[in-house]
């Protein structure tokens, strides 16, 4: 360790290695901290674990759909297995990681940084300095400041349970919840509840698709109630009791496991950044376009700014931006964020890309809906999905597609694909005129649009 930098990079998560990986390929001279093992939220502790749980409850997924199909087998979850089959990837990725910096020429440190000045941190007490600084920190669970809240586990814990709770509470009835409740019911947990103050879940997706996902969350077991607020946990013995302000008045829930998933808030409350001059909001730290905060040797990215959504690739696209304009020593690019697809990873999986209906409307746009339940298709019926639909929004006197939102099996390839029509300014027509490969997901989308 030195202590003098080109670059001090703060987070080693998405957008903090992306940026700390480019000075160092440009010859700066880098250090990168962590105070947990190197790696992030998406490969550790987020995207990449909960999907590898995903993967191993499609089986017990795909043996509901193709039951009196020819199939005859009743997978059941062996959770611990399930956990360990999850850590042959994330105990494996903090040294790879580490490795591969350190092969950079990074010196990859480990601690809690604080800013002590506008060019100097705190690092295990010993001062740091660099020129210039990328705060790359993330997001943590939100502080709900109700009683008791010390009991919730963390998405994080519960992707570390080395045993599976039978009764199984989540607060909140966002991604986190809504995931992590469909694998716990397929996992075999007996009571799953989601407990959603909002009159539905998944705030930002399309009401008839998340309708459609309501129906069948309710069908796999899951008791789902809506219009019902948290307002305290209380531990008595082994169990927990949850109170809840619900449709009928206060109502109780008794479980094993209360579990947190009502959002997440930029993680920047012990950077002190204060004394480094950076400007932040309840919303993140305060960038421009470039990705720069108010001290002009200072960038930030990801999920600790107040910008973009909270999603894996949005940290690594402002991280891009962020490098860029931190090594031409001048604000080069701006962020212009392309339309953002985003998948919730229930079974089945509901994605979404560009406007809802209702954010088409408000901008006075002219569009046709399409919008189907597709069970009788052909690639649904292959599969026995019953739940399956889109909603295509195509702009009138263009044909271009403002939004496109999905449900069902291949929704989160198809999505990718709406994307980049999208990106590319492709219209209808020239969709339609598409030739995909099939049988495939990706040869629905023509009749879609
Ligand atoms: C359960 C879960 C599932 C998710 N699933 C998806 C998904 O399927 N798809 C998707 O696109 N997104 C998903 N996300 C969101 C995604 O994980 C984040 O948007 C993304 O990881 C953010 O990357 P980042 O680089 O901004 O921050 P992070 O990856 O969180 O990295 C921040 C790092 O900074 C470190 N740090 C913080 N403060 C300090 C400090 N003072 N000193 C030193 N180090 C510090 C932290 O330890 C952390 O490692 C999920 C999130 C969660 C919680
Ligand atoms: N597949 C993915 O891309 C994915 C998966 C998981 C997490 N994430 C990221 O992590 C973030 C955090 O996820 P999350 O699920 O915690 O948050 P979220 O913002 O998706 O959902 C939070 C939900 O909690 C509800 N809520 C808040 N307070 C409540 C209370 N007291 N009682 C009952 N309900 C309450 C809100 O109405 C909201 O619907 C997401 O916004 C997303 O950025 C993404």
């Amino acid at each position: 360790m030195k202590d003098a930098y080109d670059l001090i990079v703060i987070g080693g998560g998405t957008s903090g290695n992306g940026v700390a990986r480019m000075a160092a390929k440009a010859g700066w001279n880098v250090a990168s901290i962590d105070s947990l093992p190197y790696g992030g939220t998406c490969a550790l502790r987020g995207c990449d674990p909960k999907k590898m749980l995903v993967a191993v409850t499609e089986g017990v997924d795909w043996a509901d759909r193709m039951k009196g199909n020819g199939l005859k087998m009743q997978p059941s979850v062996d959770w611990p297995d399930m956990i360990a089959f999850k850590r042959t990837f994330t105990d494996a990725m903090p040294p790879r990681i580490e490795a591969g910096m350190e092969k950079a020429g990074i010196d990859v440190l480990h601690g809690e940084a604080r800013f002590t000045g506008a060019d100097s941190i705190e690092l295990n007490g010993e001062i740091l300095r660099a020129k210039h600084f990328h705060i790359a920190t993330g997001a943590r669970p939100i502080t709900l400041n109700i009683p008791g809240e010390a009991y919730l586990t963390t998405s994080t814990e519960f992707l570390e349970l080395t045993e599976r709770p039978d009764r199984i509470a989540f607060v909140g009835g966002g991604f986190i919840a809504m995931e992590f409740a469909h694998i716990s019911r397929r996992a075999g947990a007996s009571e799953v509840t989601v407990l959603e103050m909002a009159e539905r879940p998944l705030g930002t997706f399309d009401d008839d698709l998340v309708e459609i996902l309501v129906e069948g969350t309710e069908e796999l077991g899951i008791d789902l109630r809506t219009k019902a607020k948290v307002l305290a946990i209380e531990k008595q013995g082994e169990e927990f009791i949850v109170t809840v302000d619900g449709v009928g008045g206060a109502e109780t829930v008794t479980c094993d496991l209360v579990v947190h998933g009502t959002g997440r808030v930029p993680n920047i409350d012990g950077l002190n950044l204060e004394a480094a001059g950076v400007e932040y909001t309840r919303r993140g730290i305060q960038v421009n376009a470039s990705m720069r905060t108010s001290n002009l040797a200072v960038f930030a990215a990801g999920d600790c700014v107040d910008s973009g959504p909270n999603l894996t690739p949005v940290s690594a696209f402002e991280g891009r931006v962020a490098g860029k304009n931190l090594l031409a020593g001048k604000d080069e690019r701006q962020v212009k964020y392309p339309p953002i697809p985003s998948v919730v990873f229930t079974l089945p999986m509901v994605a979404s890309v560009g406007l809802s209906e209702a954010a088409a409307r408000k901008e006075g746009l002219k569009f046709d809906t399409h919008f189907e339940k597709t069970h009788d298709w052909y690639s649904s019926m292959r599969v026995g999905a019953q739940r399956t639909a889109y909603k295509v929004l195509v702009e009138q006197d263009t044909g271009k597609i403002l939004g496109a939102h999905l449900i069902g099996p291949g929704a989160e390839e198809q999505i990718n694909l709406f994307a980049m029509a999208m990106r590319a300014g492709q219209t209808a027509n020239q969709i339609k005129a598409m030739i995909f490969a099939y049988p495939s997901y990706a040869s629905d989308i023509g009749a879609m649009v």
